[in-house]
């Protein structure tokens, strides 16, 4: 479990990470979220005692980094891949790491294997591709067996086939019971892994909540009607705005916000006319993030999507 309460950070004028307080739980994949420059790694960093806060504090199973003994058999982090000696062997690396832990050197070939790495294990690091570094730097955090583990942008860098063994490999790490706590810009991809999310923006939190609750409650469902005669259609759309509905025309559909699907149906049959389609569009996570973050995102580019 990692607990935060009112952490803070500041850099010169600016609170880069502002009164943070939630819980990343056990048993779960928690997504961390936010756009660029929200505070994200800045709060990962606090939470392994590579930053200091300015207030509040952030603990591991009640404990404070600092306090940890042997702090890679409690916690587990990816932070930036190829934070590493370049000339050193993956191997090397990773022998270096247990011995500093007091982590049998039996784990290294355990890791390796885990994340496919073992036939280049006495290679340099140096010479890794940037999915390669992901794997090594994986198989870091993995290697003291913590109960606790956090990923900064875990697929990054990573071919398809690589994205889905990270989404088993969180998935099945938390059903071993362990906290995971991971950041992503791939929300396609936080859909299919999270069981819950975390949103930051501008430092402050934004959203705590299960994934399916987040998107319903970020986003509106809507119906698309496909209406063959714009008379028929125009009769529809005036139906609708009297039953509280919003519409808008979107590729030769029309689409109603606001009212549910049977609501649509029984309008399209009071009013006899043909339609080529009824269908609910759910929204997706990505469409929810967008809503909520809209106002936080400090490097946008103003483009709606
Ligand atoms: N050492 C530092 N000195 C000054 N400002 C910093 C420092 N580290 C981070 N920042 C600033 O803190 C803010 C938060 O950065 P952080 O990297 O935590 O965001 P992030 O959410 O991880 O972003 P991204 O998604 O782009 O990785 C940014 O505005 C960044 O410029």
């Amino acid at each position: 479990m990692i607990t935060l309460r009112g952490l803070t950070k500041r850099y010169g004028e600016k609170t880069v990470v502002d009164g943070l307080t939630f819980a990343v739980e056990p048993g779960k994949v928690t997504g961390f979220l936010g756009p660029n420059g929200a505070g994200k790694s800045t709060t990962m960093r606090m939470t392994l005692g590579l930053d200091a806060p300015n207030d509040g504090e952030v603990r591991i199973d009640g404990k404070r980094y600092e306090d940890l003994r042997f702090p890679l058999r409690e916690v587990g982090a990816l932070l930036e891949a190829k934070a590493l000696h370049p000339g050193r062997s993956a191997g090397k690396h990773l022998l270096a790491m247990a011995r500093s832990n007091g982590i049998p050197a039996s784990r290294v070939d355990e890791v390796l294997a885990t994340v496919g790495l073992s036939d280049v294990a006495g290679k340099r690091a140096g010479t890794f591709s940037l999915g390669m570094g992901q794997r090594l730097g994986i198989a870091g955090a993995l290697l003291g067996d913590p109960g606790v583990l956090m990923f900064d942008e875990p697929v990054n860098g990573l071919d398809p086939d690589g994205v889905r063994w990270v989404r088993h490999l969180m998935r099945s790490l938390a059903e071993e019971g362990r906290t995971v706590f991971v950041s992503s810009h791939l929300m396609s991809e936080m859909q299919l892994t999270a069981d819950r999310l975390v949103v930051i923006g501008k430092g402050k939190l934004l959203a705590d909540a299960p994934v399916d609750e987040f998107i319903a409650g970020n986003s509106r469902t809507s119906v698309a009607v496909r209406v063959p005669a714009p008379a028929e259609l125009h009769a529809l759309e005036q139906r609708l705005h009297a039953l509280g509905a919003t519409t808008e025309a979107d590729q030769g559909e029309l689409v109603v916000h606001d009212l549910p699907i049977h609501l649509v149906g029984d309008a399209v049959h009071e009013l006899g006319i043909r339609v080529h389609g009824l269908t609910e569009r759910t929204a997706s996570l990505e469409q929810a993030y967008m809503e909520l973050t809209a106002s936080s995102v400090e490097y946008g580019t103003g483009v709606a999507a």
